[in-house]
């Protein structure tokens, strides 16, 4: 028997190589001749730098740049093996993981180090990136990255904006003329964890901004900012970010991608299962464990586990999810995905006991639904 691991991390507890042992454990105690493939995977957000770097034997460069508050941190980017491609993800130097839950605010949050991470790249000489939006605690259309690459953000008498999706209210005018002119010498894939439009009902504000910090009432608030960002966009280059596909992923900085920086959008979890070779191995399987911290209907707009079930599919596959949570009311869109749907949370498990033992309880939780799956 073959099985092929591939979970995401299960975000703040578990990395995806942890989250990948432990089922993998798991599986071994049930079935001991089983030979195990793991491959953990990344959809773009948190973990495709670590993901991509571990499959392709490369290495990370570490940099002190700023986190989403403006305070400094080490951060890192990764070069893969070929020496020639940097994968900067997001997440890194401007990601919720940067922030305790109560610091978390889409006003004054800013992508200003990712960018820093971008031109440090840049000097190092690299010019192919693999750039990975998600997991992001920013809600400022890139900005902050625009800025660190040399883009200057102003207010309507020539002012510069403090960082922050809260004052891009007030911007009048871009000024591009000392934009970072390595940006069109060099080739961008931008790996994306979602493709939810920039404003809107369903835009980066309405649908990430609460997990954010945003509460209810300052949602409406930063979808306008975000709107005139786009107006601004589009006034003076004419591309009209406003309802573009990914132009809503990590804040918006899919949005400053797509209209700044030439190169292709892609999904990330395609970008992702390329790089570790997953459609080499997932034919020659019995079948596949995937999961990730928490399922829910987010999970379908290009999360993890749905292009792991996209590409089992393609090859005739059995897929298993075992997530940390599973939210039951999305179970119908869910399911025809996936063959069988499992949530450590529940039946005795409180979401307390598997944030404090994580690796225990997915353990022991894979154990049960592999051995009832091997018995049938
Ligand atoms: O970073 C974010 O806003 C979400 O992960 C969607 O990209």
């Amino acid at each position: 028997m073959k099985v092929l691991v591939a979970p995401d991390s299960f975000k703040g507890s578990l990395s995806a190589m942890e989250a990948a042992q432990a089922i993998k454990e798991a599986i071994e105690e049930v079935e001991q001749h089983a030979e195990i493939v793991l491959l953990p995977a990344a959809d773009g957000g948190e973990g495709t730098m670590a993901t991509m770097v571990e499959a392709t034997e490369g290495r990370l460069v570490s940099h002190s740049v700023e986190d989403p508050l403006g305070r400094k941190v080490a951060a890192s980017y990764g070069v893969l093996g070929d020496e020639s491609t940097c994968v900067v993800e997001i997440a890194e130097a401007s990601g919720l993981m940067r922030l305790e839950y109560e610091e978390r605010d889409p006003y004054r949050a800013s992508s200003y180090g990712t960018g820093e991470l971008i031109r440090h790249a840049l000097d190092a000489g690299f010019r192919n990136f693999i750039i990975g939006l998600g997991g992001s605690a920013t809600n400022d259309a890139g900005a902050g990255m625009l800025e660190a690459l040399g883009m200057k953000l102003l207010g309507e008498n020539g002012e510069s904006l403090p960082r922050g999706g809260g004052s891009l209210s007030k911007l009048a005018w871009i000024d591009d003329s000392g934009f970072d002119r390595r940006i069109k010498e060099s080739r961008f894939v931008i790996a994306s964890d979602v493709e939810n439009p920039l404003v809107g009902a369903n835009g980066a504000s309405a649908v990430f901004g609460p997990q954010k910090g945003a509460p209810p009432e300052a949602v409406g608030k930063l979808d306008a900012n975000l709107r005139n960002f786009a107006d601004v966009v589009e006034r003076q280059i004419g591309i009209a970010l406003h309802d573009r596909k990914g132009a809503g992923a990590a804040g918006g900085a899919g949005g400053a991608m797509q209209a700044f920086f030439s190169g292709q959008m892609q999904r990330g979890i395609d970008v992702v299962l390329d790089a570790i070779l997953f459609h080499q191995h997932v034919g020659t399987v019995d079948f596949i464990v995937t999961g990730e911290g928490k399922t829910d209907s987010q999970t379908l707009s290009g999360k993890t586990p749905l292009g792991i079930a996209e590409a089992a599919q393609k090859a005739g596959k059995p897929v298993i999810l075992i997530s940390g949570m599973v939210d039951r009311e999305s179970l119908p869109l869910l399911g025809p995905y996936f063959t069988e749907i499992h949530s450590v949370v529940g039946e005795g498990v409180t979401a307390e006991q598997s944030i404090a033992e994580p690796y225990r309880q997915l353990k022991l939780k894979t154990k049960k639904v592999m051995a009832a799956y091997l018995k049938n």
